[in-house]
């Protein structure tokens, strides 16, 4: 429970609490947007520009099972065809469970280290916004190969 709360985590660099409240309810909201008849898991994202942009994304899904992509991944799609390729503050994502935050796959995961610093702030978030789990990129991946040699 403690882990999950606040506690442990600091609110993203940049971000007024204020400004916080509005990335998790807009990560929330944007599950509504999900199209996923076969897993019945809705997933929302928020990505969140330095310049307070917010591109938002939800899993899509597709009878042909590989032809699915995730919210993250969608909302990145949209922020880097938006021309927002290297100015992203934080990321944030929820699924609907109440007890466990969602935290984003492999894939996901080496598709924002394409584009943001291994410093980016990702925030996990239970179905109500209530429990958090913010933790940088490269805590959730190490020794990442990225585009920059030597930055991990
Ligand atoms: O971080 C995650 C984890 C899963 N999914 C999606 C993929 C698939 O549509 C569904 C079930 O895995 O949830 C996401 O969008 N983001
Ligand atoms: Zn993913």
């Amino acid at each position: 429970m403690a882990l999950d709360n606040m506690e442990g985590n600091s609110l993203p660099a940049g971000l007024t609490p204020e400004e916080f409240q509005s990335l998790k309810s807009q990560a929330l909201e944007a599950r509504k947007l999900s199209y996923s008849p076969y897993s019945k898991f809705p997933v929302g994202c928020c990505l969140m520009t330095k310049s307070k942009d917010c591109f938002l994304g939800a899993n899509v899904e597709n009878v042909s099972t590989p032809g699915g992509i995730c919210a993250e991944r969608t909302a990145i799609v949209k922020a880097v065809t938006s021309g927002h390729l290297s100015d992203w503050l934080c990321i944030a994502i929820s699924a609907e469970s109440l007890e466990t935050c969602i935290t984003p796959c492999g894939i996901c995961r080496q598709t924002i280290r394409e584009f943001a610093d291994p410093q980016l702030p990702v925030v996990m978030l239970n179905g109500d916004g209530s429990k958090c789990i913010i933790r940088t990129l490269q805590e959730l991946l190490p020794l990442s190969f990225g585009p920059t040699p030597g930055t991990f």
